[in-house]
């Protein structure tokens, strides 16, 4: 039978607690380390693996780990899920963004329909879609075809798409792929619609106006400042504008856009890349065979998921590992720190998902739990971060555990070799060279010039990133957060957390505020 049982009852995390911390300074060192990086390594989709060597693990904390994976119910629990239990108790909801890109369990019917067969058919009228805009079949109203594609949405709606996007413009453009430049606006500040909308040409462009609810303040008030832009340019708004919400959103059935396409309240905002949400805008900038090649790498990372041997789930492993560090070693935050450009702003995907998903302290059944949750997630694209914010994690108070992503090739191949290697090689030179760093440290007698070392790191490594290993890493994430989720007991896929400034804000702009709130109001000149 499956139980819902808050982390610190379990017996095996009793016994977690119990194991002997590994001292990395010693296991990194040497011949030992050198036999730790080939041992401590899993596979992942796509040629990718999952490199937990500079954790702060052995065969002891492993079996510990494994112990807890099965006292929690992991496997049975993502079972649930992909099957069709309601599993977001708090708005009473399926959790169903796997089967954007899958099949895993049983069929489920939902609303009356497949749920499967439902997203399936939206991403193959987006597919339509998309080949009849690349094919000059829907044009502008002169005729002409569109060049640009701007989405206008914001947290899930946003930020997943554009690190997609930004992940795979140039893999594209060197495939020939590339079909049409994206650009995105998300912020409120008008100042972020005015800047995109003073470099595009409105009139070859296409809006992708994406709310799930449909009532988000922000894109609403965007859609209005871009259906200002086109009717001050002569546009007729509607022949600019798709949607993409849900069946049951205000936008649903309005004729104020050229098409609508569908997810629904079961696809979570931060989980949605997979879904229409991202589909409409990755398949008009790419086409839609990208997209699908996309999902076709993360239905194969959901797959190594299922695997209920935890060494081979990478995943699973990486989530106990994380609740290691968080609940035994009390360490606060987790960088991401991908070694690739194309992934600029994947940490901020990144911070949404894992922060928004697991930022709570209450459990499942709304009872406050007696142990930390989330972790605060940063990040930034190596070698940048070296520059800025390094100095902190290799010599600073408190131990921040690391998250490097690292591919052998970069992606648009132009290069140069200076000092006998070449850009590529310095990047990734640099990246195996701060895994040992933090891991083993250097002792000097000089206390300001010391590393204590024992920082612990793991590292995703593959060959390119493409949109398959892309689809593969964004599908370790979104599992690794929830697993997560589940250890804490806690439900990963509301966000009540993000409802009470939205309330006052209102309240202000009603000019409905007194103390505190008031003489802000004030003092912003609203
Ligand atoms: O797609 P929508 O409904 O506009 O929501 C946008 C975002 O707002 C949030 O609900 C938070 O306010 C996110 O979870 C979501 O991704």
């Amino acid at each position: 039978m499956m139980e819902w049982k808050n982390l610190d009852t379990l017996t095996s995390f009793e016994e977690l607690s119990k194991v002997a911390e590994v001292d990395l300074t010693k296991v990194m060192s040497g011949e030992n380390g050198a036999e730790r990086v080939k041992k401590y390594s899993t596979p992942m989709a796509e040629g990718l693996a999952y490199n937990y060597a500079a954790k702060k693990v052995d065969d002891n904390t492993l079996a510990a780990l494994a112990k807890l994976a099965e006292e929690a119910q992991l496997s049975e629990k993502f079972a649930a899920l992909y099957n069709g239990e309601v599993v977001n108790t708090g708005e009473k909801r399926l959790v169903l963004h796997h089967m954007t890109r899958g099949q895993l369990g049983d069929a489920v019917e939902a609303d009356g329909v497949d749920k499967r067969s439902f997203y399936v058919e939206q991403q193959n009228r987006i597919a339509d879609f998309a080949n009849k805009v690349h094919a000059g079949e829907i044009t502008n109203a002169a005729g002409e075809k569109f060049t640009t594609v701007v989405q206008i949405g914001i947290g899930g709606s946003d930020l997943g798409p554009r690190a997609m996007y930004l992940a795979l413009e140039n893999w594209a453009k060197k495939n020939n792929t590339f079909k049409m430049e994206a650009k995105f606006i998300s912020n409120v500040d008008p100042d972020d619609a005015a800047a995109v909308l003073a470099s595009i040409d409105v009139a070859h462009s296409i809006f992708v106006l994406v709310s799930k609810s449909g009532t988000t303040l922000e894109t609403l008030t965007n859609e209005s400042f871009v259906k200002d832009a086109l009717k001050n340019a002569g546009l007729d708004a509607s022949k600019h504008m798709i949607a993409v919400t849900s069946e049951t959103s205000p936008l649903a059935k309005s004729d104020d856009y050229l098409a609508a396409f569908f997810m629904d309240d079961y696809i979570g905002g931060r989980f949605s890349s997979t879904s229409a949400v991202g589909g409409a805008v990755l398949s008009l900038a790419f086409g839609p065979e990208v997209f699908a090649q996309f999902l076709d790498g993360a239905a194969e990372e959901d797959k190594l998921s299922l695997n209920k041997n935890m060494l081979e789930n990478p995943e699973m492993l990486d989530a106990l590992i994380g609740v290691y560090e968080r609940n035994v070693l009390g360490y606060p935050a987790t960088a991401v720190l991908p070694y690739s450009q194309a992934l600029s702003r994947f940490p901020a995907h990144l911070q949404q998902l894992d922060m928004e998903s697991n930022g709570k302290s209450v459990n499942r059944f709304g009872e406050s739990v007696n142990y930390v949750t989330g972790p605060v997630i940063f990040g930034e694209p190596g070698t940048n971060g070296q520059h800025s914010f390094y100095q902190l994690l290799h010599q600073g108070t408190d131990i921040v555990p690391l998250q490097f992503i690292g591919f052998k090739n970069s992606q648009i191949g132009t290069d140069v070799v200076i000092q006998d290697s070449t850009s590529q090689q310095k990047l990734c030179a640099n990246v195996a060279a701060q895994i040992v760093a933090f891991a083993c440290g250097k002792a000097d007698d000089d206390r300001n010039k010391n590393f204590e070392g024992g920082r612990p790191s793991s590292i995703i490594i593959g060959e390119e990133l493409n949109p398959k290993t892309l689809g593969a890493l964004l599908a370790h994430f979104e599992n690794k957060v929830m697993f997560q989720g589940f250890l804490w007991n806690i439900n990963s896929f509301d966000q009540e957390g993000v409802q009470l400034g939205k309330v006052l804000a209102k309240r202000v702009l009603a000019h409905d505020t007194d103390g505190a709130l008031k003489v802000y109001s004030d003092l912003l000149n609203i």
